[in-house]
């Protein structure tokens, strides 16, 4: 009889999906399906067959296959997208709006399709714009349609923490608020090193220095290597969420969600603190906010809103 797995499939096997098909493997969340376009149908089924090669060394049971067609992804329990452009140094993620909103949008109606019942992750930029152009596509409901990107925005910032205070990042908890953009709110007041407040630990100045390099620490990557964006760090969160979800975990973990009135906002997809588990996103965490912070998540989502301007024509 066959092993019965989990199903994900991982749309885009370039940077970020290779390397999130790689890690869910590992980590044994389930058989893994990378789908790409016709044209990269033999390289995407090279990488699988590639990754595949290494679970014997690795020891993990999970079995990795390329493809273009999304019948090979039928019935999948989870989605992940990132297929889509990147973008390079002097663009912003807003450049790449158009194109992957119409990637997006084709690659959801094939998903719609297929996997009707699946929970759909976004990646592909600029993502809150596009979690709101794939809940419109899929007709999904709404704790079914998410978006990465906090988790990733907190981790840059926990690290950048740790190096400051030259402490293990294992005790280094924060949040951060708002869209995927260079105005992202990290939670300052909500953040502590194994439950001590960071502002009794690390100067004003040194923490306004961490806020501002976590606001543009996706563009500090671009920078480096001048012909693409992140995808460790990107993977390893979309893994993290995924793992939430496959295990009904509970995880309280900043996701990009439907706001219809939360935090003041209605008909917005923004990250905010959310519940992970089975069926998606099960809450979402509306939080006391000080009126600077306020203003600061007001601003954010200004911008997430005069990008999907831009998708809806409005
Ligand atoms: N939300 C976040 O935190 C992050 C978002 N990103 C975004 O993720 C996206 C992917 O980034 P990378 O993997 O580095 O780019 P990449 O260029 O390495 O890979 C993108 C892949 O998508 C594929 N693709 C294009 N159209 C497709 C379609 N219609 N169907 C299936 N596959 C299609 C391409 O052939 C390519 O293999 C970008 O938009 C990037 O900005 C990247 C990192 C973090
Ligand atoms: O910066 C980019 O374009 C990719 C991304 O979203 C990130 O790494 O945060």
């Amino acid at each position: 009889m066959a092993i019965q797995r989990k199903k994900i499939t991982v749309v885009g096997a370039g940077f970020t999906g290779a390397t999130t098909a790689l890690m869910l493997a590992q980590k044994e969340l389930g058989d893994v399906v990378l789908v790409d376009i016709p044209q990269l149908e033999n390289p995407t089924k090279g990488k699988a067959l590639d990754m595949l090669e290494a679970s014997p060394v690795q020891g993990f049971d999970a079995n990795i296959t390329g493809t273009s067609s999304y019948e090979d992804s039928a019935g999948s329990d989870i989605v992940i997208i990132t297929a889509g452009i990147a973008r390079k140094p002097g663009m912003s993620r807003d450049d790449l709006v158009n194109t992957n909103a119409g990637i997006v949008k084709s690659v959801c109606e094939n998903v719609k399709q297929t996997s009707p019942d699946a929970i759909v992750i976004l990646l592909s930029n600029p993502v809150d714009a596009m979690t709101y152009v794939a809940y419109q596509a899929l007709g999904f409901p709404k704790n079914r349609v998410i978006g990465q990107s906090g988790v990733l925005d907190t981790a840059r910032y926990c690290t950048f923490i740790a190096q400051e205070l030259n402490v293990s990042v294992e005790d280094v908890r924060g949040f951060v608020l708002g869209g995927h953009g260079d105005d992202m709110v990290p939670l300052v007041r909500y953040s502590n090193v194994g439950g001590i407040p960071i502002e009794k630990l690390i100067p004003a100045e040194r923490i306004e220095a961490i806020v501002a390099r976590t606001r543009t620490g996706g563009g500090e990557i671009v920078n480096l290597l001048g012909n693409g964006s992140a995808y460790y760090a990107p993977a390893a969160s979309l893994v993290q969420m995924t793992e939430a979800i496959l295990k009904d975990k509970k995880r309280i973990l900043p996701a990009i969600a439907l706001l219809q009135g939360e935090y003041g906002y209605d008909n917005l997809f923004m990250g905010v603190p959310t519940l992970l588990g089975g069926s998606g996103i099960e809450k979402i965490f509306e939080l006391e906010l000080l009126p600077e912070e306020k203003t600061a998540l007001d601003k954010s989502a200004e911008s997430v809103r005069s990008v999907i301007k831009v998708v809806t024509g409005g």
